[in-house]
């Protein structure tokens, strides 16, 4: 089987997904799993479009990133095990961050990955797994090649307003301004909304994907004009384990008052707070929704709110409202939050059907709502796969 490879690679998981090429590039994977728990126990699982299921533990030693490639050679093993005959043809990288530069997937070579390794302290959670990653496919299979294709580029039709921070000139011209993230899902899900939502896919729609990480996107004729993310992958909704937007005086105070360093405000900001921080019990949202404690009632609440908060500023970057659109782990299937962001949001125009949103179908909203409201699964795989045989194909 001739396929192309995606990776996705995290601190401590790798997820990767097989795309046939049959002779076109195939819509859904052949097979996509993830090994987590790299740097401790890393496991294996993965199920096929068969509906077949595997799971493997696997040996490794030494430290992380010799975790990462001995875990990735585990699963080009496996992959060939399960896939007789199988002929990697090219290998697509979700790479958070494209910086400026970037605004499409590109071909990687020592020259981009020197460039994009220059990015990693502006995505420390996400750059630097993602570029190991490359380097260890680089090492294990140099005869393939491999795109990098970013969560930033979809956003690069930004206005220069909405990419600006009210900051001294100079230190917006060295690049600190808002790049915004997600894009690969933006632009997944966008290019399915003419044939849910029609006409309304070309006006003001507001895309928020809910996962462990989160943010909103607001659209026009299917390009991004701003969103909720923005120099980092902190700014904008509260998350899994990011505060979201914060008052940078919270930092000046924590600094001056607390003693607190790059470093301790690094870890608040990136992984002690949101869901988790704010609940103590858990960044898991159905966690927090099957628990009966207040603290877990208030994180919800609190995440719902933001949501709805944004929302309405989107809604002025647009222009307008004619589509709200939830994806992502929570935004697909948390019905209770969809239900919360609803009822906030009413003012827009907005009201959904409470039975279609309990039953989870892909139009949620009442017949008297004059904003379409739809749940769209998105899948960053598949675009990675299509940006991949793209990039290559213009080589
Ligand atoms: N059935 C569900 N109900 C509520 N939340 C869910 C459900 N399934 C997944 N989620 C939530 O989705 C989030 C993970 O989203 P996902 O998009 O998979 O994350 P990631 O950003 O890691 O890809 C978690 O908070 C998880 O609890
Ligand atoms: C950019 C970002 O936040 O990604 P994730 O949702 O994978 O954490
Ligand atoms: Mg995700």
């Amino acid at each position: 089987m001739r396929a192309v490879l995606v990776l996705n690679a995290g601190s401590s998981s790798l997820k990767f997904a097989l795309f046939a090429l049959e002779p076109q590039l195939a819509d859904h994977p052949a097979l996509w799993g993830q090994i987590e728990g790299i740097g401790a126990t890393p496991e294996l699982s993965a199920r096929t479009a068969g509906g077949e299921r595997f799971s493997d533990e696997i040996q490794v030693s030494g430290g992380q990133t010799e975790q990462h490639r001995q875990s990735l050679n585990h699963l080009l093993d496996w992959l060939s095990a399960h896939n007789p005959n199988l002929d990697i043809v090219a290998a697509g990288h979700r790479v958070v961050h494209g910086g400026e530069r970037y605004s499409a997937p590109v071909r990687l070579d020592e020259a981009v990955i020197a460039e994009l390794d220059r990015l990693v302290p502006l995505a420390p959670l996400h750059q630097p797994h993602n570029l190991r990653a490359v380097r260890a496919v680089a090492s294990l299979m140099p005869e393939v090649p491999q795109v990098a294709c970013f969560d930033t580029a979809f956003h690069r039709s930004q206005s220069p307003l909405a990419q600006a921070f009210a900051l001294p000139r100079a230190l917006s011209a060295e690049g600190i301004k808002r790049y915004g993230f997600h894009g690969l899902s933006y632009d997944f899900v966008a290019r399915q909304l003419p044939t849910i939502i029609g006409e309304r896919a070309k006006g003001a729609v507001v895309i928020a994907h809910l996962g462990n990480g989160a943010s909103m996107c607001a659209l026009r004729d299917g390009k991004s004009v701003a969103s909720t993310m923005g120099f980092t992958a902190v700014e904008g909704l509260m998350m899994g384990t990011r505060t979201g937007s914060l008052d940078p005086g919270v930092l000046l105070y924590l600094m001056e008052q607390k003693g607190m360093d790059a470093a301790s405000l690094t870890r608040l900001l990136y992984k002690e707070s949101g869901l988790l921080g704010v609940s103590g019990i858990s960044q898991d949202m159905r966690t927090l929704l099957g628990s009966d404690a207040p603290e877990a009632a208030e994180a919800v609440a609190l995440f719902c709110y933001r949501i709805a908060r944004e929302l309405g500023s989107l809604a002025a970057a647009a222009g307008g409202l004619d589509a709200l659109v939830f994806t992502g782990g929570i935004g697909e299937h948390a019905a209770p939050v969809r239900a919360k962001v609803a009822a906030m949001s009413a003012w827009l125009g907005l009201s959904i059907d409470q039975t279609a949103n309990a039953e989870g179908r892909v139009r949620i909203d009442s017949t008297g709502s004059r904003v379409a409201v739809a749940v769209v699964p998105t899948n960053e795989e598949a675009m990675i796969a299509r940006y991949t045989m793209e990039a290559l194909d213009g080589c």
